[in-house]
C-alpha cells in the first residue's frame, strides 16, 4: 500500500452540486471540466479573479456567492475544491469534507485532499485521464499532448458505433454465452481501420439487426 497510489474513478457530476472555494485561474480550470460534465456548479469566493468565471456567473452558468468561506458552505455539496491562495484555509476546508464524507481536492496541496484532478484528453466517449501522483502535473500535461496527438478524431466515431452496437446486443441477446461472443467478434472487426481509409459505411438499425442474428452461431 502506498500514499501515492490512487484509486482511478470516473465520477458521473451530471445534476449534482460541485462546490468551488475559490475564484482564481486553478478555479476556473475546475469549473470548465465540471460543466462539461453537467455538474451543478457553485463557487464561493469574495471576489472571481478569473475573467471567465465572472462571465460564467453573469450568464448564470455558476451560482456565486461573493463572500469568503464559512464552515457549512459545502454542506450538501458532491465534491468540494478547495481552490482558495489561503493553504491553511484549504487544509481546513479539507478536513471539515472529511467529517461529512464528502470528496475533496486540495489545489495547494495535493495530499491533503482525497483526490486529485488528472490531465485530461477526450475523443467523445474516449476518455484518456493521467495522473502524476503529485509528482509533476506538467509532466502529466505533456503527456496528455502526446496522446492527444496519438489518438485521433477517429476514436470518436468509432466509439459511437461500438456504443450502438453493444447496447443492440445487450437489448437483444438474453444468452450471456451469445453476447459474448457477438462482442468478441464485434471488437475483432476492423471498424476503426475502415473509418481511418473513408470506406466506413453506417450501419444502420436493421443491418445491427441482421448482423447480430447471423453472427450467433458458433
Ligand atoms: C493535471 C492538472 C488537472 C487540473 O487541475 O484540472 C493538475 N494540475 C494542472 C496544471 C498545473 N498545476 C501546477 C502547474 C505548474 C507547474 C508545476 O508546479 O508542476 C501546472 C502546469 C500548467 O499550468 O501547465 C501547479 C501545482 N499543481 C498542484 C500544486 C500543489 C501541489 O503540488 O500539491 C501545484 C504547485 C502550486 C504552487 O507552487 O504554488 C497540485 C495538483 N495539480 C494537479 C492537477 C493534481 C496532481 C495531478 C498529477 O499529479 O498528475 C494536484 C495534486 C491537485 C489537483 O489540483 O487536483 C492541470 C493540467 C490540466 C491540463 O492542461 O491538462
Ligand atoms: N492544483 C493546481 O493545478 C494548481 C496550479 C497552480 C497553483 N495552485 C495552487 O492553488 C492555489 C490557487 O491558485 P490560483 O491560481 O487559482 O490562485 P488565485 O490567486 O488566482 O485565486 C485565489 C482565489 O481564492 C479566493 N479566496 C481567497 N480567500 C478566500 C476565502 N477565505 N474564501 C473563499 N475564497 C477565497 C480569491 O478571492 C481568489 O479568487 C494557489 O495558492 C497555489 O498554491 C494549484
Amino acid at each position: 500500500m502506498s500514499d501515492s497510489m490512487y484509486v482511478p474513478v470516473m465520477l458521473k457530476c451530471n445534476g449534482r452540486l460541485c462546490l468551488l472555494v475559490g475564484g482564481g485561474a486553478v478555479a476556473e480550470r475546475k469549473a470548465a471540466a465540471l460543466l462539461d460534465a453537467g455538474a451543478s456548479v457553485h463557487i464561493v469566493s469574495p471576489q472571481l479573479k478569473s475573467g471567465q468565471l465572472r462571465r460564467l456567473a453573469d450568464e448564470g452558468a455558476v451560482r456565486w456567492t461573493s463572500r469568503a468561506y464559512e464552515p457549512g458552505d459545502l454542506q450538501g455539496a458532491f465534491l468540494v475544491y478547495a481552490a482558495t491562495d489561503d493553504d491553511a484555509l484549504n487544509k481546513t476546508i479539507a478536513l471539515e469534507a472529511d467529517r461529512l464524507g464528502i470528496w475533496v481536492n486540495v489545489a495547494s496541496d495535493g495530499e491533503a485532499g482525497s483526490f486529485i484532478s488528472p490531465a485530461v484528453m477526450r475523443r467523445g466517449r474516449l476518455t484518456l485521464a493521467v495522473a502524476t501522483s503529485g509528482a509533476g502535473p506538467a509532466a502529466a500535461v505533456r503527456i496528455r499532448q502526446q496522446l492527444e496527438e496519438q489518438f485521433g478524431r477517429d476514436y470518436e466515431e468509432y466509439l459511437d458505433i461500438l456504443y450502438s452496437m453493444r447496447s443492440a446486443i445487450k437489448a437483444q441477446v438474453e444468452s450471456a454465452e451469445t453476447r459474448k461472443r457477438l462482442l468478441d467478434r464485434l471488437y475483432r472487426l476492423d471498424i476503426l481501420g475502415d473509418i481511418r481509409r473513408g470506406g466506413y459505411e453506417s450501419w444502420n438499425t436493421e443491418k445491427i439487426k441482421l448482423w447480430i442474428e447471423n453472427n450467433q452461431e458458433e
